[in-house]
């Protein structure tokens, strides 16, 4: 297993003493670790060092992305960096963590088998296991017609073509928690939109009311795309019927949906005693829904409504902790809850894209490099030991239209020149790190219009939103550009899920460059090109769940920028996680 964490992020705890002092020292633990430790044992008296070590050790895991740590396995994990230091002996740091008053109440530890948890995101998992088995205990979804059931799969999935979407849709129409999973391309959208066309006409049928659906995504492009992709496949493959029968409908994000709170950022209007109205809900990108928005978001379903969980499990997970969508998978799978719904075939790259990502998935490094090094029109391997020339004549003219549309006031044509191209860097910092490339291409920038950039807010600046600011509209991962209006003022011009918004720069606090971006940011958006810079081999941010989440960033071409050495490196890493959730859900009810 190899922890998230960016290197850069270590730091020396001063108070720190024994054991701490030496994991601290070594790098395997931060200052903010040892200082949860030391909190809770103080607050419960535990005096015990291997314990303390513990509690800072699962302060690790989480920051990570983990939900718990196995103290099996941490040892392991951990590997070179912990070689040197005194670990201590499983069976009497097991013997040492169970009677530690640190598991009495308040619970702040809370120990499964070898998994040791915070409290919170223990209940967090019992949760969201105890909701989706009474989902799945409950007597299956009726089906008005079985006939008209058949007759609506082969209207909307006609032929040999469509045959796994047409199985899928059936499998979710059978039963009230699916989790449609699928790469990029398989149709899952065009599952969705015969799927919704479905459960209308047998809502008419059975002569209940036309179903009110919710479509929801964790950030507000994911949920932009998502609405993009129902509408176009309603307007191509529906019936004026299906159409009138689904209405109108909006996506929204997870946290628009659910209904902020003023008073909590992790509460939400609706919950389980104000449940959502609707009954069905379709959620895209759940790789990207955190262990605590799931629990949310399971709290706020009625039990008798449909829900459809869509993404695809080899991305990345979640930035914050859980790996929810793998987790629901295998654990759902597996207990016996419920059927898969699984999209194999790609519809969409036919070519080398989709070779490459398949053979990164499956740990292939030499499939990898052959697609890569065969080149085609679609994918491009730069394996020059200095790569600033190439990556500048890619990178440049893209970089050049922006501005030059920006200067015009075309925004039309400044986000279309935004949205063909991405480099994608997994560091922020660093010399694979966004900052670093953000900095070269306003270099070259300079050197090509001799404008020295002086300004923070210059015209042609490309931007990434990173926090949602409900006021303005704006949510993380919307993008936009700097325009130069008619007076010459500049204007940042955000193209967000919800529309057009034209906004004052001095209004704007939570804002990045978008010259390059980092692949964890990337996720839920698709850019027409796509250029991945990888790191160092050693970088411990290199894995094949980073690597696939870049390349699949790509709709029509990918320009993988490295040595081989980072290829195979990248392969033989898993972005893993602990959790506990897929054990629980596959244990006997
Ligand atoms: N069975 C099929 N045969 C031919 N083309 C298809 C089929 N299913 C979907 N497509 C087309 O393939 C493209 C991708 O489909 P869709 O958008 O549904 O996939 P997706 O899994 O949602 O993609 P992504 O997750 O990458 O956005 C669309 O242009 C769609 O019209």
């Amino acid at each position: 297993m190899t922890a998230t964490v960016d290197e850069f992020d270590s730091a020396l705890a001063l108070a720190a003493t024994g054991v701490l002092r030496d994991f601290n020292t070594a790098g395997v633990i931060v200052a903010a670790d040892v200082h949860v430790a030391s909190r809770l044992t103080t607050m419960l008296a535990e005096s015990n060092e291997s314990v303390a070590l513990a509690c800072a050790l699962v302060a690790r895991a989480v920051r990570a992305g983990s939900v718990c740590l196995d103290l099996t396995e941490v040892r392991d994990e951990v590997g070179d960096d912990g070689a040197e230091l005194a670990w201590p002996a499983l069976d009497e740091w097991l013997a040492a963590v169970t009677a530690s008053p640190l598991l009495g109440a308040p619970h702040p530890l809370r120990l499964e088998g070898t998994r040791l948890y915070f409290d919170r995101y223990w209940r967090e998992e019992e949760q969201v296991d105890q909701i989706l088995r009474r989902r799945a205990g409950r007597p299956a979804p009726t089906i008005a017609s079985d006939r008209a059931l058949t007759a609506g799969l082969d209207r909307l999935f006609p032929g040999q073509d469509y045959i796994e979407q047409r199985t899928a849709a059936e499998t979710a129409a059978r039963q009230w928690t699916t989790v449609l999973t699928g790469g990029p391309g398989t149709g899952k959208t065009t599952t969705v939109a015969g799927l919704l066309a479905l459960l209308a006409e047998q809502a008419e049928l059975a002569g209940d009311r036309l179903p009110r659906i919710a479509l929801t995504a964790p950030t507000g492009k994911a949920a932009g795309r998502l609405e993009e992709a129902v509408r176009r496949e309603m307007a191509e493959r529906l019936t004026a019927e299906d159409r009138d029968r689904l209405g109108e409908f909006q996506a929204r994000t997870l946290h628009m949906l659910l209904g902020r709170r003023p008073d909590s950022s992790t509460r939400f209007r609706h919950d389980r005693d104000n449940r959502l109205p609707h009954d069905i809900v379709i959620v895209d990108e759940t790789s990207m829904v955190s262990l605590t928005m799931m629990a949310r978001l399971l709290d706020a379903v009625r039990p008798e409504a449909h829900l459809v969980l869509v993404g695809d499990p080899d991305q990345l997970a979640s930035i914050e902790a859980g790996a929810v969508l793998a987790d629901l998978v295998e654990g759902l799978v597996a207990g016996g809850h419920i059927e898969a719904a699984e999209l194999r075939t790609s519809h969409r790259f036919g070519g080398e894209i989709g070779k490459v990502a398949l053979a990164i998935r499956d740990g292939e490094p030499g499939v990898v490099l052959d697609v890569l090094r065969d080149g085609g029109d679609r994918v491009h391997f730069v394996e020059d030991d200095d790569p600033l020339e190439t990556l500048r004549t890619a990178i440049l003219p893209d970089v050049l239209a922006i501005r030059a549309a920006a200067e015009a006031g075309d925004t039309d044509a400044a986000l279309a020149a935004l949205d063909r191209h991405r480099l994608l860097c997994a560091h922020r910092e660093g010399p694979w790190g966004v900052s670093h490339w953000n900095r070269t291409v306003e270099r070259w920038i300079t050197e090509e219009t001799d404008d020295p950039l002086w300004d923070t807010w210059y015209v042609g600046r490309p931007v990434l939103v990173t926090a949602n600011d409900y006021a303005l509209g704006i949510y993380n991962g919307d993008v936009g550009v700097t325009i130069r209006r008619p007076d010459g003022s500049l204007r940042v011009c955000i193209d967000s899920s919800r529309g057009r918004l034209d906004l004052a720069p001095t209004r704007l606090g939570n804002i990045e460059t978008l010259h390059a971006m980092t692949i964890h940011k990337a996720q839920g958006s698709q850019a027409t090109e796509v250029t991945v810079l990888m790191p160092g081999e050693e970088s411990r941010l290199l894995t094949r769940e980073l690597f696939y989440t870049a390349v699949t960033r790509a709709q029509d071409r990918v320009r993988v920028v490295g040595t081989e050495a980072a290829i195979r490196s990248a392969l033989s890493r898993r972005a893993l996680r602990a959790t506990g959730l897929r054990q629980r859900l596959a244990e006997a009810p």
